[in-house]
């Protein structure tokens, strides 16, 4: 049911419409900066974007990676990396993001700079676009390395909006509005993951599958935290966890546990890293 309710976001008109936009600005730029969150970097990545970044250099960001396990955020770099993918974790609110970028940048763009310059072509500064699901951190991104608010430009009939760039130094240009691209909906997986790390509306899912869902996660790969938080003997059934919790806190409602307030309290403290930083997803080679 859930991801019914998620694909509403993303009925086939809007999926054609952002797959139409992308095409066009992609004719525009020299490489993609992809965001996803480093807690899900599976999850927070669109169905199709190898296809549609037709394969333009890509620089990949896994945002947010204070809220991450930090070795499983190097495993995810070591896996994504290629030939013409870096991958770059970033607390984006925090880190001075500018010079890394730049760097990456240039590394990335090092050959075509370089055939540029054989060609006798005058080198110039190359052209990036940003691209991500809801949520990954695009227009904070954006923000903070073009130094500025972005102009909301409104979408008035008539009005033709025309692309805007930033330029963060001499050698970069960024297009001021992000890609914003779907999620793999169809799987229910990513539903709930999504769910977990507050990418969608809590009233659009049921509550209670997925705290349980991330109650069965945490058991597997990060009982410590859970004890560490709860201070709770543990045990294999999530439900059962839950009411523990609800126990310990006197979370009761008519001498009956109050099950609302459990699983709102349980997933608010995952949102709000009060169990310390988890990935959610583990690369396939880990
Ligand atoms: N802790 C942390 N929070 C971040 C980071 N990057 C972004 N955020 C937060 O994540 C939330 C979403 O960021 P946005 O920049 O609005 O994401 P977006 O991709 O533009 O989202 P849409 O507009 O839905 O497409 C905001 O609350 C940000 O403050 C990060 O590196 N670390």
């Amino acid at each position: 049911m859930e991801n019914d309710k998620i694909r509403i976001q993303w009925f086939p008109g809007h999926m054609t419409k952002a797959k139409r936009e992308m095409q066009d600005k992609m004719k525009m730029v020299d490489l993609v900066i992809e965001l996803r969150d480093a807690r899900i970097p599976n999850a927070s990545k669109n169905p199709m974007i190898e296809e549609l970044i037709q394969q333009k250099p890509r620089l990949i960001i896994l945002s947010k990676k204070d809220k991450a396990d930090a070795a499983i955020t190097k495993a995810w770099i070591q896996t994504l990396s290629n030939a013409s993918t870096m991958v770059l974790a970033l607390d984006i609110i925090t880190e001075n993001i500018t010079p890394k970028i730049v760097k990456a940048v240039q590394t990335l763009m090092q050959a075509k700079i370089e055939r540029m310059i054989r060609r006798g072509m005058k080198p110039r500064a190359m052209r990036a676009m940003v691209v991500g699901v809801p949520n990954v951190g695009k227009s904070t991104f954006i923000n903070k390395i073009s130094k500025k608010k972005i102009a909301v430009t409104g979408d008035r009939p008539g009005v033709t909006k025309s692309l805007q760039w930033s330029k963060i130094n001499k050698d970069l240009e960024l297009l001021d509005t992000p890609g914003v691209l779907w999620p793999k909906f169809e799987d229910e997986r990513v539903g709930i993951l999504l769910a977990i790390t507050g990418a969608i509306r809590d009233e659009i899912l049921p509550l209670e599958e997925i705290a349980a869902w991330a109650m069965r996660y945490l058991l597997q790969h990060h009982a410590q935290a859970l004890t560490k938080r709860y201070d709770i003997a543990l045990c294999s059934d999530p439900y059962e966890m839950l009411n523990r919790i609800a126990q310990k806190r006197g979370y009761m409602r008519n001498h009956e546990i109050d099950e609302k307030r459990t699983i709102e309290t349980f997933l608010r403290e995952l949102r709000d890293d009060k169990l310390g930083p988890i990935s959610w997803e583990v690369p396939d080679a880990v």
